[in-house]
Order: C-alpha cells, then structure tokens, then sequence
C-alpha cells in the first residue's frame, strides 16, 4: 500500500467550487489517526455533494478526501481493540469534512472513531445503510420513544426517493407502518411503492401558508426543511412526532407555535453524529428488527471514477436511493 487512488479536493484559485481529482497519494497525505482501514466500500451522502460544490462551510481546509462514511478491513491498528482483518463501519466525527474520509483506497482516523459491523453483517449491506441508514433508524428509534406505532396512524417521508427517505421507507413499512410518501418526482411512484409506500403524492402547494391544517400523519420524516418541514408540522395529528434532519430544500423553517400549543406535536431533532453507546445501539437494531429489506433496490454500485459525475446528478436531483463506491471496481 505505498500508493493508492483518492478523490480529493483542491482548493481553488478563482471558483468558490473547489476542484476535484481522482489522484494517487500516500499514507502520508491523509489525516492522522491510530488505525488504518482498506476502504471496501464508501458511499455518496448529499454532504458530499454539497462539499463536492463548495457550497455551504462543509470542507474546514484542503485539500480534502471526501466520504462521510465508509466500511472496510482493518489494515493496521496501534490499539488494541482492532487486529488486522476486523470488518468495521466509519461515519460521522468530521470524517470527510475536516478529516480525510471514505473516497479512497485507504483511510486513516482515531480508533475512537471505529464501530465493529455487528456479527453477521457484510460489508456491502452494512454501506448501503451508511451515515443514510443510520439517520432513518436513529429517527426511528426517537419517534417511537416519543409514543409512536404502527396503530396510530400514517407517517409522511418526505424527499422519498433519496438516500436517508428510502431507506426510512423500507424500514417503516417492515415494521408494518403505513407510510405516505411525498416526492417532487413524477416518474418514482413504482420505486416508491416497491420500497412498501402504500401512498405516493407529490409535493403539496405551500403558497398558501397556514399555521394549521387537516390533520393527517401520527409521525414525518423530513430531509427537506424549508417549507416542507413547516408544511408537516401544520399538517400533524395531535401528538404527532416530526423529525428534522435534512436542509436539501432550505433551512429556514417558516412556522408558528400553533401545532405545538395547540396539538402537541413533538419535533425532533436528528444528528446522526452521535456518541458511541448511541450508535452501537441503534446499529444493533439496523442489523435486527430495523433491518431494511429491498437494499438490492435502493443501491447502485458504481465506481470512484463515476463519482464526480454522480454528484452532479445528486446536485441536480437526479440521483435516487443509496449510490454505493465499489473501491475494487
Ligand atoms: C450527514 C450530516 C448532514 O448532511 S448535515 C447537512 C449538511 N450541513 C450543512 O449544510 C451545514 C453547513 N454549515 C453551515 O452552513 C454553517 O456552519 C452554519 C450552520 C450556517 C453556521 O455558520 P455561521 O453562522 O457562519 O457560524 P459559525 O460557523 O461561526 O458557527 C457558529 C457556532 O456553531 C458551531 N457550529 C458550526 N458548525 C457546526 C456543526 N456542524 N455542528 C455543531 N456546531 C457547529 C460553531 O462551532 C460555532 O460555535 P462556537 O462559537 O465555536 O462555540
Ligand atoms: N442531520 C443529520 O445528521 C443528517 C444525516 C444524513 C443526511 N442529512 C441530510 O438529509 C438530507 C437528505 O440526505 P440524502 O443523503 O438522503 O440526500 P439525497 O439527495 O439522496 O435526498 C434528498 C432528497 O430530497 C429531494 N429534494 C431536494 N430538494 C427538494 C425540495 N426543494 N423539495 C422537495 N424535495 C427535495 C431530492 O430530490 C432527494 O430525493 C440532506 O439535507 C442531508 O444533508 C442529515
């Protein structure tokens, strides 16, 4: 391993959009850490997407390997929890934004950072689900901490055929909850509703903004933000359970304090940066009773030179579900 293949970016000299080449660097080049990973599989986040265009602070200083998750085989490990060999998952901890991250042969970051795959699961599965997989079981985990079931009503996903929205789909209709699934795309209902979606609507009018609607959802998952989230929320059952965590159509959130006071509806945040014991647990359940199925049908397995282009489909809306790095390919 004295030199591999990366996709890094470079700071540019006269574009806000920094420029980006698939390059052969060393060990030496990537941030620093105690254990060394041979990157399997990584995958393509919105995150990604966003650093790849330089648009929003996501890349603190380059150049930069992007990838805000990746699952691979421990390579070299100066802690002993991790041998040679050992299958582990990384996402989060600045991984891919202020450290070097999964868009490469190789990468290297603080042991702290590494999750063991829970026994049994393979490398590929466990990708596909990603930093993606485990923003919808984390918000899935809150949601029915918060009181919600199957029995009490419809669950609203919204920006459905991305990555994080699929992936919530299959899980919840697994779990035996009705889900509606709300999209700006006109051609993905059959997607939609092989993924479980027993209803699939397009994107409602929001010129008319008003803080209390019909009631319709017991629960909402949202990656759009904007407004989206201020539609869900005036659109929730008394007691309804939103969770936030996307901007990929804004981050102001235009709302009042009327479904809150007046329905109780409950809306959580979700980071999917969260500590250690949280993963682990949740982990545990992707690989369970959470487990997803129809992973087939929500990934595409490209390769690292595709991957330029696949984030400008991303940007442009153009991908959907989980978009998989195959690193041998
Ligand atoms: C997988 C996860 C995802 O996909 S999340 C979606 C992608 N993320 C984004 O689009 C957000 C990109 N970030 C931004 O646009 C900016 O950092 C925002 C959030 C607007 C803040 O910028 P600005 O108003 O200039 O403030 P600032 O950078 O001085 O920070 C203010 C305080 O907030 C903190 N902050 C910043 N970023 C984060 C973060 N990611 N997580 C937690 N805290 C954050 C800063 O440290 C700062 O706090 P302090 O003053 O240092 O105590
Ligand atoms: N909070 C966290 O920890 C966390 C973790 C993962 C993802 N995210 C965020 O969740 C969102 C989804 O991430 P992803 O990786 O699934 O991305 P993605 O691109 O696969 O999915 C986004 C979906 O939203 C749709 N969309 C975009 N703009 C829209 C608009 N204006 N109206 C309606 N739909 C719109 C897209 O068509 C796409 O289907 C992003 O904002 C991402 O930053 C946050």
């Amino acid at each position: 391993m004295t030199s591999f293949t990366a996709l890094r970016l470079h700071q540019s000299r006269t574009h806000t959009q920094p420029d980006c080449r698939i390059e052969t660097i060393n060990l030496d080049d990537l941030s620093k850490g105690d254990v060394v990973i041979r990157v399997a599989y990584s995958s393509l986040n919105y995150k990604d997407a966003l650093a790849y265009a330089g648009r929003g602070k996501i890349v603190s200083d380059y150049p930069r390997v992007t990838g805000i998750d990746f699952t691979g085989y421990i390579e070299t490990s100066s802690n002993e929890m991790f041998k040679p060999g050992d299958k582990v998952i990384v996402h989060g901890f600045g991984v891919g934004v202020n450290h070097d991250g999964g868009h490469a042969q190789y990468a290297r970051v603080p042991a702290n950072w590494v999750m063991h795959l829970p026994h049994g699961m393979d490398l590929l599965d466990a990708c596909s689900l990603g930093a993606a997989g485990y923003t919808a079981g984390l918000a899935l985990h809150w949601m029915e901490q918060c009181g919600l079931t199957p029995q009490k009503g419809e669950v609203a996903v919204t920006g459905a055929s991305g990555g994080v929205a699929s992936l919530a789909i299959a899980m919840l209709t697994h779990r035996g909850y009705r889900v509606c699934a709300i999209t700006s795309k006109t051609d993905m209902a059959d997607y939609l509703n092989d993924l479980g979606a027993e209803r699939v609507e397009l994107t409602p009018d929001f010129t008319e903004n008003r803080p209390l609607r019909s009631a319709q959802w017991a629960g909402a998952i949202d990656s759009v933000g904007g407004d989206m989230l201020a539609w869900l929320l005036s659109t929730a059952q008394a007691e309804g359970v939103i969770t936030a965590f996307g901007n990929a159509g804004g981050f102001q959130l235009p709302t009042t304090v009327y479904p809150f006071i007046l329905r109780g509806v409950k809306l959580l945040g979700i980071n999917a940066n969260s500590p250690m014991p949280l993963r682990q647990q949740v982990w545990q359940r992707l690989h369970s009773d959470y487990l997803p199925p129809r992973l087939q049908t929500i990934r595409r397995v490209i390769s690292l030179t595709d991957l330029p282009r696949a984030m400008e489909a991303m940007l442009c809306r153009k991908t959907h579900g989980r978009t998989i790095i195959d690193m041998t390919l």
